[in-house]
């Protein structure tokens, strides 16, 4: 299967040895990239992609993966992860990335609702595509890879699988796919954005034993993730807007992309310099 990615814009003023330079550059990170992936080497089925709960799929597989998953459907739409690879520049607009499907946007991409169908299931899916041009999206792919390969917690939103693939010109495509968490964030519960219009329901409200449920899942996967998960991780970006409720309104923590591993118990964590920094109003817990 081809990938197709539209060519990089013309430069202007820059000269044949900058564009020389930045072209190594582009190759060096790439490299370090693919250095980098190998990590995820030991984590691979991508044959039970409808069954595995926690499943990252190399580079060198991706490509089967897609293929594989042709039969994947978004908004109808076939072989969608091939075609938003070819959008991995463009993909604000894209067909199966549409608007109407787009859940909502983030510091380092966009959430898109979608179906996952195969082997004979069908899943409703969040997929996370990451806009690769934004500084640290990168490292956010691969801080949340890291994070969520090791634990796990019912109290945590379950990832299904992570895909990362190139096209045939270099461009990158990274994704990662939750459970769809059809009661949204705690954040759109507890700050309704609109009044409803005429004819809609108003926005429910959540009541005092929801609110006290919702506290105490978060206080428990807290600390099973400071304390009693093999590799004590902080989150390090603890908002309303990052805790998702199912069903049942109990609610799951994600979004790991500035996670850290805990470094010893009484040192303060702080959030890496390097990267955009937690969001507003967020709590480094
Ligand atoms: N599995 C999911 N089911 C339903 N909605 C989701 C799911 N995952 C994320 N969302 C929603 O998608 C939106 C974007 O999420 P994302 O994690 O990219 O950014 P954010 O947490 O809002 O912001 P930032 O990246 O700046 O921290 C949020 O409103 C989030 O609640």
């Amino acid at each position: 299967m081809e990938f197709t990615t539209p060519p990089p814009a013309t430069r202007s003023g820059g000269g044949e040895e900058r564009a020389a330079a930045e072209h190594n550059q582009h190759h060096q990170q790439q490299h370090a990239t693919v250095e980098k992936e190998h990590m995820f080497d030991k984590v691979v089925t991508p044959s039970d992609v409808g069954k595995l709960n926690r499943l990252v799929i190399p580079k060198q597989h991706a490509e089967k993966y897609f293929s594989l998953d042709a039969r994947v459907a978004v908004a109808g739409q076939r072989g969608w992860l091939a075609t938003a690879a070819g959008e991995s520049r463009n993909f604000s607009g894209g067909r199966a990335f549409s608007e109407s499907n787009l859940v909502g946007r983030g510091s380092y991409g966009s959430v898109y609702r979608c179906r996952l169908k195969g082997h004979g299931m069908e899943e409703e899916m969040a997929v996370k595509v990451f806009d690769l041009e934004m500084p640290g999206a990168e490292r956010s792919f691969l801080a949340e890879c890291e994070a969520l390969r090791s634990i796990q917690h019912r109290n945590l939103l379950p990832i299904r699988t992570a895909c990362s693939a190139v096209d045939n010109r270099g461009g990158m495509f990274k994704a990662l796919l939750y459970e769809f968490m059809p009661n949204g964030s705690l954040d759109t519960w507890l700050h309704p954005r609109a009044a409803p219009a005429a004819g809609e329901k108003a926005p429910k409200r959540l009541g005092f034993s929801q609110r006290v449920n919702i506290i105490v899942n978060v206080a428990d996967v807290l600390d099973y993730l400071h304390h009693e998960c093999g590799r004590p991780t902080v989150h390090c970006d603890l908002k309303p807007s990052n805790i998702l409720l199912d069903d049942d309104l109990n609610a799951l923590l994600g979004d790991f992309g500035i996670a850290r591993p805990r470094l010893y118990s009484g040192e303060a964590q702080v959030p890496p310099k390097a990267m955009v920094g937690p969001t507003l109003g967020h709590a480094v817990v």
